[in-house]
């Protein structure tokens, strides 16, 4: 399904389930500089980190990101700080991973604010 489906333009699904952990590398795969991250206050989740010069570039990826959650109806957790944000998606309606989050993971990657640093 992975291979047929392009990140870039697909739709998230409201009714999605979890990944198998045989499923996970072949995902991964697809978004370069994403790591799996397994936290206590959230199902496992994939993270990213992203470096910017200054906070006026930090939140202008912060709210192109935005615009990904609002449009995708999927919302990560995000760090924000000065010079750089971290975002972790997971799926929690599905208790942990799903092809929604490798949707958002890709189009944050594709983002131009995302190279602004
Ligand atoms: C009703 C609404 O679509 C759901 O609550 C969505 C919103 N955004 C979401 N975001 C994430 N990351 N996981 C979800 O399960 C989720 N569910």
């Amino acid at each position: 399904m992975s291979s047929s489906l392009n990140l870039l333009t697909a739709q998230c699904q409201p009714q999605t389930t979890a990944l198998s952990e045989a499923e996970l590398p072949t995902w991964l795969a697809l978004v370069p500089g994403w790591k799996p991250v397994k936290y206590d206050d959230m199902p496992p989740a994939i993270e990213s980190h992203f470096a910017f010069d200054n906070f006026y570039q930090t939140m202008a990826f912060v709210n192109a990101v935005a615009e990904i959650a609002h449009g995708q109806d999927h919302h990560p957790d995000l760090i924000v700080s000065f010079g750089a944000c971290t975002l972790r998606y997971s799926t929690h309606s599905a208790g942990g991973l799903t092809p929604n989050d490798f949707i958002c993971a890709a189009q944050v990657s594709a983002l131009p604010e995302a190279t602004a640093a």
